[in-house]
């Protein structure tokens, strides 16, 4: 069991100041101070923060700080951008924050300048996408390209997902783009119902090439196109292309390395979205959109290595997520987009945190004695009030939020976006605040009804608020929870790069299917899972 972290004097003081900051309510803390609305705020790569409402003063703040410093925060991000071997356990480095870096910057892995084979993977891009938008690049009987499907899953599919939604506004309108991801074939039939082979391009994304829900699709894929298309096997080279790390299996599937881009072992699947696994995001906001996307990036990354840890909006929003989950004992974290084109923002980072910091480990393999990361979940406003808000203000447990907001709608009608913003400032505000019993009767309710309408307040969140949502913003904001869940994972001291949690399952479903084709295979799991098969053998119809 590692004790390290809740033994170090950082831990230990906020621990002791928890105890005297715990029972303090916002109200009191904004009554206290009026400028705490604007002291608590921050501002890089065109996000503002406003992080004023959470249960904390600047004596936190300056506690949380000493925390990270005394992780050696500093250290440990410099050596992820330096392209050390942090991802030990796999024995890789981490550098995604290579792949928006500027043409002509210097990231030296493995004595190379990585930095030219990024952007000779994003000049191939750009030049298939005006092939494709321009009509060039035709389809085997010389149609133009007009759907193209994402065969991919997890990070090869959440990232491009999230992004094609989030930016549909600055999207290529005459291209259908659709996506696959389960193994369902409910997915692969409904997402290619209705399109015509000839104009169709399949884009299978997988790092490892070796998935088993993206290679049974790529494969469905691939008898959907020649059964479209007369059986006609050469069809596949101008309706196949391959986004991977393992150039051998893409060609072993029968795809022509010159139709792959390509990316390395240093690039995560959750941190993928901007190496070629954005392809798809290319092909709908075309090359320049998809460059100001990774400006976006890089504008941010340059916010974390470089600010000061105090004013550092990853950094704050880290340990502001690590002071309720280890210290209020908070086990989730509600992302709430009030913009529905971030409708898949949650999802995504469920993926990005779950996967990267759903660790119970530490570096060097010891049990870690204290919560690490939390459950992130989701849905935009004011979808959310109307449905599981009630339990985030009067509940038993505590949830810290995440609004997510733009001044700016991308589509002003009305009155719509004032009415969205009121709620987004109005559901802030009554979490913090709430109501008391005495506010309560004061509007002459029943004595009876006043406990069921009291509402506690004392629930944090932070707020962004920014100008519009455009592709630059959306690599910013991705990139500020990239680095929050580095933040959080440094001083958990475990690794947020790999993802062994996932393995078992795999191992477990690949043993199974043989079990499920034959029934002379002899079952030998516990009794139940040896039931369920048995019963699933005897029930299903072919
Ligand atoms: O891109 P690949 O190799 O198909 O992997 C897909 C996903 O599977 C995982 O390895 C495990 O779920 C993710 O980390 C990854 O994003």
């Amino acid at each position: 069991m590692s004790n390290t972290l809740v033994q170090s004097d950082a831990w230990k003081n906020l621990q002791q100041h928890h105890t005297e900051i715990k029972d303090r309510h916002l109200r009191d803390l904004f009554a206290e101070d009026s400028t705490r609305g604007k002291k608590f705020t921050l501002e890089a790569a065109g996000l503002f923060l406003d992080y004023s409402k959470n249960r904390m003063t600047g004596e936190t703040m300056k506690l949380l700080v000493a925390l990270a410093r005394s992780a050696t925060l500093p250290d440990r991000i410099e050596a992820m951008f330096s392209g050390q071997k942090i991802n030990t356990t796999e024995d890789r480095a981490v550098l995604h924050t290579a792949l928006r870096a500027p043409r002509g910057a210097e990231v030296v892995f493995d004595g190379k300048n990585v930095v030219p084979d990024v952007h000779e993977v994003l000049d191939r891009m750009a030049s298939f996408v005006n092939r494709i938008s321009s009509g060039e690049w035709k389809g085997h009987t010389g149609k133009k390209i007009r759907n193209v499907v994402n065969i991919g899953i997890g990070g090869s599919d959440l990232g491009p997902v999230m992004a094609y939604e989030a930016l549909r506004h600055y999207s290529n309108r005459e291209l259908t783009m659709r996506f696959v991801s389960n193994v369902d074939a409910t997915d692969f039939a409904e997402s290619t119902q209705g399109l015509d082979p000839a104009e169709t391009l399949f884009i299978v994304a997988s790092k490892t090439f070796t998935t088993q829900e993206t290679m049974t699709n790529a494969n469905t894929a691939r008898a959907w196109l020649l059964d479209g298309l007369e059986g006609d096997k050469s069809a596949v080279a101008k309706h196949f292309v391959a986004l991977s790390t393992n150039a051998e299996a893409v060609r072993a599937f029968g795809i022509d390395t010159d139709n792959m881009f390509g990316f390395w072992d240093w690039v995560g699947g959750r941190y993928s979205m901007d190496s070629a696994i954005g392809l798809s995001t290319m092909l709908a906001i075309g090359p320049d959109g998809f460059r100001e996307m990774l400006a976006g990036f890089h504008e941010m990354d340059t916010h974390y290595r470089t600010a000061p840890l105090d004013q550092n909006m990853p950094v704050i929003m880290g340990l502001l997520g690590l002071w309720y989950s280890n210290f209020f004992g908070a086990q989730t974290l509600a992302v709430l987009p009030y913009d529905q084109y971030l409708s898949r923002f949650p999802a995504y980072l469920q993926q990005l945190t779950m996967e990267s910091n759903g660790k119970s480990v530490t570096l060097e393999g010891k049990r870690v004695s204290y919560d690490t990361g939390a459950v992130y979940w989701g849905e935009p406003g004011t979808n959310g009030q109307h449905s599981f808000y009630q339990l985030i203000h009067q509940g038993t447990h505590l949830i810290p939020c995440d609004f997510i907001a733009f001044a700016n709608s991308l589509n002003p009608i009305g009155d719509h976006h004032d009415k969205l913003m009121a709620n987004v400032f109005a559901q802030g505000e009554a979490l913090a605040m709430g109501k008391t019993a005495d506010q309560v009767r004061a509007e002459g309710t029943s004595e009876s009804l006043v406990p069921h309408r009291v509402f506690e307040g004392n629930r944090p969140s932070n707020t962004l608020l920014i100008d519009k949502l455009t592709p630059r913003v959306l690599g910013s904001l991705v990139a500020l929870y990239e680095h929050c869940v580095f933040t959080q994972g440094v001083i958990w001291n475990i690794n947020p790069f790999d993802q062994w949690g996932v393995e078992l399952g795999k191992q477990l479903a690949k043993a199974i299917i043989p079990e499920l084709q034959s029934s002379d295979v002899k079952l030998s799991h516990d009794s139940s899972t040896n039931a369920l098969i048995e019963r699933y053998r005897t029930t299903k119809s072919s």
